[in-house]
């Protein structure tokens, strides 16, 4: 389905990335892991032997990124499709009473860092590398995937600077494709309820028993595989741009 389709996931190495690279590379995709270099994406891309490249990249750096696209195009000669999965959760009180501290500054900074800004500079400079493809029927040169939460709308006691940084990522999902939209590059943006993923399971098991108890249907953890399903119908359907997905099982969480 993908075949000759050349995709670059960040976060590749771990849950929803991961997922997400598999699936591009069962529908006959090639694919450059992007993740940072303390992370497993060595091994994965080994795991998963041909059509697949894992560069160490570090989202919030120019450099970094620069060289990932320049692998890309080194090994496989462009790129159609970006798929922004890196982030980090943190948790914290805005002001623990308790311990009279405020939230600490950096750990803010450091979640808008990577969450937002991270993505946005991986959108700003991959869009000028799926700019240079030629144009097919329909005009499209390429489609940008990023990574929000439901915590973008709802976030829970805790995660002002998680849902801050994920609410920036929806924010700016309409502008951009509005800006690449001449160039024929879409950007959807999807909003993931609960999966389970290394990131979810840093969470003690009960409290992940009862975020799962709140999931109307599935009342479940989603599996990251569900995650990519919906990044594949992204890239398949040109009708989807501009917009944020909810994939959450009817999701709303509680305070
Ligand atoms: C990864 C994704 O993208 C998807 C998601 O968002 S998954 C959801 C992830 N959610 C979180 O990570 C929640 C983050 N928040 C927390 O871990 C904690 O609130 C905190 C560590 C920031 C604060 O902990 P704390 O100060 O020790 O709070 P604690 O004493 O436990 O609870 C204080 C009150 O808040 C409530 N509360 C705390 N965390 C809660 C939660 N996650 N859900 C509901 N209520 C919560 C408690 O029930 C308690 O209520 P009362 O005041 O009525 O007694
Ligand atoms: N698991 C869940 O339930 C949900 C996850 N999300 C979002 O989905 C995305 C993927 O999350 P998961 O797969 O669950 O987490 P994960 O922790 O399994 O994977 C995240 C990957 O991002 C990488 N990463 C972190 N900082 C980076 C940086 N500065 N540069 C490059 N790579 C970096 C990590 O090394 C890791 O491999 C994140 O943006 C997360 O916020 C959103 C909603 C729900």
């Amino acid at each position: 389905m993908f075949k000759g389709l050349v995709g670059l996931v960040t976060g590749g190495a771990s849950g929803l990335g991961r997922a997400t690279v598999e699936q591009l590379l069962k529908q006959g995709g090639r694919v450059v892991i992007c993740d940072l270099p303390s992370s497993p994406g060595q091994e994965t891309a080994k795991q998963l032997k041909e059509n697949v490249a894992f560069v160490p990249v570090d989202v919030t750096s120019e450099k970094d990124v620069k060289n990932a696209l320049q692998t890309t195009i080194d090994k496989f000669g462009r790129l159609d499709v970006v798929v922004n999965c890196a982030g980090i959760a943190t948790a914290s009180r805005v002001y623990n009473f308790k311990k009279d501290q405020p939230f600490d500054l950096k750990s803010f900074q450091k979640t808008i860092e990577v969450n937002l800004i991270g993505t946005f500079n991986v959108i700003r400079l991959s869009a000028g590398l799926i700019g240079k493809n030629a144009p097919d029927a329909d005009g499209q040169r390429g489609v940008i995937v990023n990574t929000a939460s439901v915590a973008a709308f709802d976030g829970q006691i805790g995660q002002a600077a998680y849902s801050a940084s994920k609410a920036g990522v929806v924010g700016m999902t309409l502008p951009i494709a509005r800006d690449l939209a001449k160039q024929g590059i879409r950007v959807v943006t999807i909003a993931p309820g609960l999966f389970r993923t290394p990131m979810m399971e840093q969470l003690p098991e009960p409290a992940i028993k009862s975020l799962e108890a709140t999931v109307p249907f599935p009342p479940r953890l989603g599996h990251p595989q569900e995650f990519a399903l919906l990044v594949q119908s992204i890239i398949q359907n040109p009708m989807l741009n501009g917009e944020t997905i909810r994939l959450d099982g009817s999701l709303r969480m509680q305070p």
